[in-house]
């Protein structure tokens, strides 16, 4: 097995609704050992991306190869490299997570499905649920069915739409573990809002809009694009100039705004989260609230097409 050969190789393919130009001439190439973080608005042709890389739908123009496989031409080769986490997975509530796997084993015709459904129980830690049903599953235990049922032929490419959307920040935690753990020697894209995310799991980061692409980079630049990425928003109970000194004195900190007299925003020089050294520096003091902003997906989009009108 190659390091860093080609697994998903996307030229130019096109996708039309009508009027709408859900996918508008997009090529990129994702090699084995890249997590590939696809990001974009509400209805910028991510999913409908996926969609073709999986064989779910078909382009109007350009080829997909997938581990070398046409999507259009060698569509059963391709189903058995890839592994699916769709938006909304199927719900099969009623089966318990052991019959639902043997469910997609059978249908992927796989010879030994007990060694198989081993395995992916173990790899996605659903040892402790494997005879419940699925429908009395928390969302994050859910979720790793899917990721589960995505993993059972142990495809070499995966293609995760929103894996933790929906989910609390716990469960969201735990399933971007579990997709840094199974990363190894697979190909992974996945889709998301979420610029953090995209730090913690990704190598590299493509922003898609209106069908085409604006930015392919890595997670750490697109951060140090987004300003207002892990800004600390304070509020104290009084003002209190010798603090926001105090607080400009740190050698990380690049800035104190005061909005108001007690309403402050602190943005650090590296945009590395420091709220343990301004919780530090908070002793005593009285704090209406405070919390830090994550830079949104939203604002770093605004700034880039922004960059590009001007
Ligand atoms: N089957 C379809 N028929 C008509 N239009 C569609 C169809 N599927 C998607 N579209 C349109 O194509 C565009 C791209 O949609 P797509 O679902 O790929 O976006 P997305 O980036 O995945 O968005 P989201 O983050 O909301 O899932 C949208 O304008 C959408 O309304």
């Amino acid at each position: 097995m190659m390091e860093g050969e080609v697994l998903v190789d996307v030229r130019n393919i096109k996708k039309y609704f009508g009027p709408i130009k859900a996918v508008d001439d997009i090529s990129f190439q994702v090699r084995r050992g890249e997590i590939f973080g696809f990001m974009g608005p509400n209805g910028a042709g991510k999913s409908t991306a996926m969609k073709i890389i999986t064989c779910f739908l078909e382009q109007d123009s350009g080829a997909v190869r997938v581990a070398g496989h046409d999507t259009l031409t060698e569509s059963l080769a391709v189903r058995q490299k890839i592994g699916y986490l769709p938006e909304s997975a199927p719900a099969y509530g009623e089966m318990t997570v052991t019959g639902f796997l043997e469910f997609v084993a059978d249908a992927r015709a796989i010879a030994d499905k007990a060694a198989a459904i081993d395995r992916v129980v173990d790899m996605t830690g659903l040892e402790n649920v494997r005879y419940q049903t699925v429908e009395t599953l928390s969302k994050g235990f859910k979720r790793r069915v899917g990721l589960a049922q995505a993993l059972i032929h142990d495809p070499e490419v995966l293609i995760l739409d929103e894996p933790t959307d929906g989910l609390d920040p716990n469960q969201k935690a735990l399933v971007q573990d579990l997709i840094n753990r199974i990363a190894r020697n697979k190909a992974i894209i996945l889709s998301t809002h979420i610029l953090d995310e995209v730090e913690r799991v990704c190598n590299r980061a493509l922003i898609i809009s209106k069908g085409q692409i604006l930015v392919d980079s890595t997670p750490q630049e697109l951060i140090a694009r987004a300003d207002n990425h892990n800004v600390i928003k304070l509020e104290l109970a009084e003002g209190d100039k010798a603090l926001a000194k105090r607080i400009e004195d740190q050698n990380w900190c690049e800035r104190v705004i005061r909005q108001t007299e007690t309403q402050w925003e602190i943005v650090a020089k590296d945009r590395e989260n420091h709220l343990g050294e301004v919780m530090d520096l908070l002793e005593g003091v009285a704090v209406t609230s405070i919390a830090v902003q994550e830079g949104r997906l939203e604002e770093l989009f605004r700034e880039i097409t922004e960059g590009v009108c001007a």
